[in-house]
């Protein structure tokens, strides 16, 4: 799925809204009226939002705006009153300034609710516990900071104890470019936003603004959406379903490739077991692990299904094995930073011919000598948790756009597959774009759990998938059986090994 932004700078120094293009090439082709459209996207939330919050359940106030969010505002309230629920609508009279589509919905509320006009925070209710506020002021039109009245209003819910729910995005909140520091936003503690996820949703910075969200549909042009060149994209079933080559009645172990998974050293031969087992749930033909001696008993008793290689060192790797048989490598899960473990990550970065993952401590060893950066082969996944990329890179970024950037720099720089781990783990290809994960939770915040991932994506490449397909692909499957683990065992209690039980390709 496309994220669209709101403000996209053009050439002439000017910027586009993807979402109003999209918006107006609906308005012209489908064709609808605008009016219409609104009713659509409003319709859309309130079906969402009935899903969540029964008529029973708190006293609702609407809080609208006077553009095209209000709108929605206000017909949301209309709607949501025409199906039981005690409503009251608050206008927030920042201007003079009315949308079309805003009266529209005005008028139509006549004879229904009453709606009050709002020129100071006094003339607000109070938001206790048992309130529900609907945040319909400002959406994707936002322009610059709030000031005035609705930055008066924003701080009075935010220090209320309402529940928030807000119509697109939090009113002050970007939806794709950076706040200032002090800029005041509304706090909501759920965001149904319309189309297609917006980017400042994935940031980790965000988390307390948007709370959690959902995307509903509202129909916007597929046509006009599957022409834009979109540099930040959502990763859904949709997008996985398009990746997956099925397997074939009559294939064979060969088809589905050898995978050489160099893992572990004394004390962290988990790590092995873990990437290893993973490799053999995620549909790889055959799968050897290298690993030092100490692990081979290990190994071999606790994953039959793996060969096992062991090198001449007892306690670390070492030593560049033949690489002909493997159709890809991976290396780094517990591998540790001996100079004899470093020796052979730069050996096999100058020899590899295959696609290959590389994680943890064979990151560490690149970053610890930046000119390993060069070694990188073309298509490279690396799989860095932040902290693996703060020493990749040699320094740390002032917010998450800062990061985003850094992080397709480095991509396009080094022309290779950077999975940037956490909630949302984001993708970055060499071509500049970014893929963000839609899946995992925060179960998977444990060791072993990257582990897991780097073993997956291993076998994803062993079978013929591109690397960018296997980072995508490797990384969704990845957090699904992290959300089925969190079903089952709970997200605090799952571990790394129920992430590998629920694998399910
Ligand atoms: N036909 C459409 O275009 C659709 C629009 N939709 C709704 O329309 C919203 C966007 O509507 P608008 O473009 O009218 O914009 P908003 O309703 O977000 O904002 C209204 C106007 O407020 C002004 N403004 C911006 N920043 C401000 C600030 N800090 N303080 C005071 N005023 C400020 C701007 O002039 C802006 O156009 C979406 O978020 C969505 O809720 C949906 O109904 C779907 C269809
Ligand atoms: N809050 C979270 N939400 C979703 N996924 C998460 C979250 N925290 C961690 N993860 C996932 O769990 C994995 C953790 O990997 P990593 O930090 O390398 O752990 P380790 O090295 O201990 O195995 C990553 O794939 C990451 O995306
Ligand atoms: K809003």
């Amino acid at each position: 799925m496309k994220i669209l932004l709101t403000r996209k700078h053009t050439e002439d120094g000017n910027y586009i809204s993807e979402i109003k293009e999209a918006d107006e090439y609906t308005i012209i082709h489908e064709p609808i009226a605008s009016i219409d459209l609104m009713e659509r996207a409003s319709r859309a939330f309130v079906n969402n939002f009935i899903q969540h919050f029964s008529t029973a359940y708190k006293k609702i106030f609407v809080l609208a705006g006077l553009g095209d969010n209000g709108g929605d505002g206000l017909a949301i309230a209309r709607m949501l009153y025409a199906l039981g629920y005690e409503v009251e609508i608050y206008v927030v009279n920042y201007s003079n300034k009315q949308s079309a589509n805003f009266l529209i919905n005005l008028e139509r509320l006549k004879n229904k609710i009453t709606s009050q006009w709002v020129e100071n925070t006094t003339e607000l209710p109070n938001f206790d516990d048992n309130t529900l506020v609907i945040d319909a002021i400002l959406g994707a039109g936002l322009s610059r900071p709030l000031d005035g009245l609705i930055k008066s209003v924003a701080e009075k819910l935010n220090a209320s104890k309402a529940e928030i729910v807000a119509v697109d995005i939090p009113t002050g909140l970007f939806a794709d470019s950076l706040n200032a520091k002090d800029d005041v936003v509304i706090n909501a503690h759920y965001t149904i936003t319309f189309q297609a996820p917006k980017l400042a949703f994935v940031l980790p910075q965000n988390a307390d603004i948007v709370g959690e969200w959902i995307v509903v549909d509202i129909g916007l042009h597929e046509k006009f959406i599957e022409q834009i060149a979109a540099k930040y994209l959502y990763t859904d079933s949709q997008t996985v379903k398009a990746i997956i080559k099925p397997r074939k009645k009559f294939a064979n172990k060969g088809n589905f490739g050898h995978a050489l998974m160099m893992a572990g050293s004394y004390g962290m031969i988990g790590a092995a077991v873990l990437s290893t087992r993973a490799c053999l749930r995620s549909g790889v033909g055959k799968v050897t692990v290298y690993a030092p001696k100490c692990g081979y008993e290990i190994l071999q008793t606790s994953i039959p299904e793996a060969m096992c290689l062991p090198n001449e060192s007892v306690d670390s790797l070492e030593k560049l094995p033949e690489l002909e048989a493997y159709q890809a490598v991976g290396i780094g899960c517990g591998i540790g930073t001996e100079p004899e473990t470093v020796a052979l990550v730069e050996e096999l970065l100058k020899n590899i011919k295959v696609p290959i993952v590389i994680d943890a401590d064979a990151l560490n060893i690149i970053a610890a000598d930046k000119k390993r950066l060069k070694l990188l082969p073309e298509n490279a996944i690396l799989t860095p948790h932040p902290k693996e990329f703060q020493r990749l890179i040699g320094t740390n970024w002032e917010n998450d756009y800062e990061k985003l950037k850094i992080l397709s720099v480095f991509a396009a720089d080094y022309k290779c597959i950077v999975c940037l781990k956490g909630a949302f783990t984001a993708i970055a290809l060499p071509d500049g774009t970014i893929h963000f994960n839609s899946t995992g939770n925060a179960g998977m915040a444990k060791g072993g759990s990257g582990d897991v991932l780097t073993g997956m994506i291993l076998a994803l490449l062993a079978q013929g998938y591109a690397p960018q397909e296997a980072a995508i692909l490797g990384v969704y499957e990845h957090g699904l059986a992290g959300d089925r683990a969190a079903q089952i065992k709970s997200p605090t209690s799952m571990i790394a090994s129920d992430i590998i039980e629920n694998i399910k390709f």
